[in-house]
Formats: structure tokens, sequence, C-alpha cells
């Protein structure tokens, strides 16, 4: 067979699967819809994270290949998006513009038939999803070079929303300009966060220019396509949105950079086989008070992976903790736990179960 017979076989075959595929599909939206219809009935949540991630392991424990499991999971985080927004249309807020890391982080995990709408601060996250004008909200939790983002932490007592996953998503920073020369660059601008991050490599390559804190890096990067002699600091597929070139690739000081976002909504995730749980807990005023309560965990051999204090902006010299636990505290199994740690604390709220969250590095 030469080799243009071969291609139009090998292509007419690929048009037959396509056709297979897309009936599957189809099959499998109907399916989602009837659970749906269930859903809506019982109302139940649409956006079940833990059975995405039964359904995703499951696939790629039997993925036979050639196709590499980071495609099949970045395809089916779109069937998965595209199943939910059937069962109820998502909308999702952030904060924006659109070209953010918010942005990018729930666009790559929540994908794309979810409708994303930017928000101007973070309190207005929370407060579209607090008043149910937005099914979720993606936020910005902790940096792995930076710490906490203590606004994002503050709001959790201003709003009760819950917690129903988390993702963590490679933080890489990008040069990006209209120019085509670092020689032309005069100012750069971006968020204080991402300036920080590379601050080695602006220094290095770009001494005595000038660097401008910036809302965002996608306001800094929509400045940078219309001042000449300007530069940006942000995601790489800012390109695209603002016509920009790219003149330093990855230019973060720590190469291994990461930033932990959650999913929140105004509904509580249900309890069951989670692996992790937050909670925000203040301690009675007296000695020994927090070992009290973290006593109560260690007893029932529970890890915590993360404590960290803050303000209890309403009464000035009190602090609240935010903490993670490795376990479904939500689960029937540790009520005496939850109630022990009541019993130990001024004030407790559980934020939410959600299972341990992907590492995406688009
Ligand atoms: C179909 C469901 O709803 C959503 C979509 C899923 C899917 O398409 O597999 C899985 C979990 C939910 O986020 C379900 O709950 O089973």
């Amino acid at each position: 067979m030469d080799q243009e017979t071969n291609l139009k076989r090998i292509r007419s075959e690929i048009s037959r699967l396509d056709q297979e595929l897309l009936q599957i599909l189809n099959r499998r939206a109907g399916l989602s819809l009837e659970v749906g219809s269930i859903k809506s009935q019982s109302k139940d949540n649409v956006f079940k994270p833990f059975r995405e991630k039964e359904v995703l392991n499951g696939l790629a424990q039997k993925n036979p290949g050639p196709l590499p499991d980071e495609h099949l999971r970045s395809i089916y985080r779109e069937i998965l998006s595209s199943s939910r927004s059937l069962q109820q249309p998502q909308k999702v807020v952030y904060l924006g513009p659109e070209g953010t890391f918010s942005y990018f982080a729930g666009v790559e995990y929540l994908g794309h038939s979810a409708k994303f709408t930017p928000k101007n601060s973070l309190e207005d996250v929370f407060r579209a999803v607090d008043t149910r004008e937005a099914e979720l909200g993606i936020i910005p939790l902790e940096n792995s070079m930076q710490g906490s983002v203590g606004q994002s932490l503050d709001m959790f007592l201003k709003f009760e929303v819950f917690i129903h996953a988390e993702v963590f998503f490679r933080i890489s920073h990008f040069l990006l300009s209209r120019e085509t020369e670092m020689g032309a660059i005069k100012k750069i601008y971006s968020h204080p966060l991402a300036l920080q991050q590379c601050s080695t490599w602006l220094r290095a390559n770009l001494p005595g220019v000038e660097v401008i804190p910036d809302e965002s890096t996608a306001r800094a990067a929509s400045r940078a396509s219309t001042e000449p002699g300007t530069a940006a600091v942000g995601h790489q597929k800012l390109t695209k949105f603002y016509e920009l070139n790219v003149l330093g690739n990855s230019i973060e000081d720590i190469p291994d950079n990461w930033t932990r976002f959650l999913v929140i909504s105004a509904h509580p995730p249900e309890a069951g086989n989670r692996e992790k749980t937050s909670l925000l807990f203040s301690v009675l005023d007296r000695p020994g008070s927090l070992v009290s309560a973290l006593e109560v965990l260690s007893r029932k051999g529970i890890n915590m992976r993360k404590l960290e204090s803050r303000p209890l902006r309403a009464e000035k010299w009190r602090y609240v903790f935010f903490a993670d636990v490795e376990c479904d505290l939500t689960a029937g199994d540790y009520a005496s736990v939850l109630k022990d740690l009541e019993d130990n604390c001024y004030y407790m709220r559980v934020l939410g179960s959600y299972p341990h969250g992907p590492q995406i590095l688009a």
C-alpha cells in the first residue's frame, strides 16, 4: 500500500472512532442528566469532587496508553465540566480580571463549560458565593514560597461558605511585552507577589528598571499591551489575551513555585471518606488551652498539616486558628472528636472536608 492510501485508510478509521466517541459521549451526557434530575429533587450538590477523583483515578489506573495520563486527565476534566454544567449551569467567580492565576487555575481544574465571572476583590468573590449569585468560587489560599493569603483566611470569618475542593497550581512567571527586546523596557508592572517571586531575575536582567506594583498580573499585562516601553510579569497565556511577546521564560526565583487554591460554595459538602478537613477555631483565654485543643486531635492520631493564626478582627488581641487535618472530621466516626474540640474551644467551625487535590502544571 502506498503512503497516501495508507494515510487515507488511517484517517477513515479515525473518523469512524470519532463517530463512536460522539455516541458514547452523548450516552454519558444523558446519564449525567439523569443523575442531575435526581440531585435537583433532593437538592443535592452538583459538584462532587470525590466522585470525580474516583472517576479520574479509575481511568488512569486502567489506561493502557499510548495516551499519556496527563492528557487523559485534561480531556476528562472537560468531560466532567460539561457533565456538571448540563446538570446545572455552573457560574464560577474568581479574583479578576480574566487572565489572573485564579482564572487559569479555575479553568484548568473546573473546565471550560463553567461560566467564569471575574470579581474586583476577594471579598466580592466570597460575597457572590455566600449570596448564591454563583455556585462556586475559586480563591488562592497559600503559596509555597510566601505562605498564606491572609485576606482569604479572614473572609472565612466574615462569610459562612464551605470548602469543597483544593487544587495545587504551578505558578510560573513570564516577562511579557509589546517590545521585542529587553533593552526597550523602562518599566515593569505586576502584582506585588509576582514581583517578589521574580526579584532576583529582574535585578539581574533588568537592573535599574522601574518596578511598579499593580492590582493583578492580568491588569499589568493589559497595561503593558498599551504602554510602549513597558513589560508585565504573569502567566504565559496572557500573550494570547493581549498580543504580547515573551521576553523571559519561567523567571521565578524558585522554580518549584505552587499556589494552593480552594473551591468554595454556599452549601456544605457531604461527609464521607474525604482525606482532609479544614477548620477554624479560637481557644479560651487560659494557660494550656491551645495544647488541650491540639491534644484532642493527637489522641485520635489525627495528623495536622497546617495551623495558621489570624487576628479575630471583631475583638482586638484575640486570635483565630485556621487548621487543616488529614482525615474527614465530618464523618460519623469523628463525632466525639468534634464534640471534644467544641468543648475545648471558644469558637469552632468546620469549613469542609474534601479530597487531596490534584497538582496541575499548566
Ligand atoms: C455525574 C455526577 O455529577 C458530577 C459529574 C460527574 C461525572 O460526570 O462523572 C461526577 C461527579 C459530579 O461532579 C455524579 O454525581 O455522579
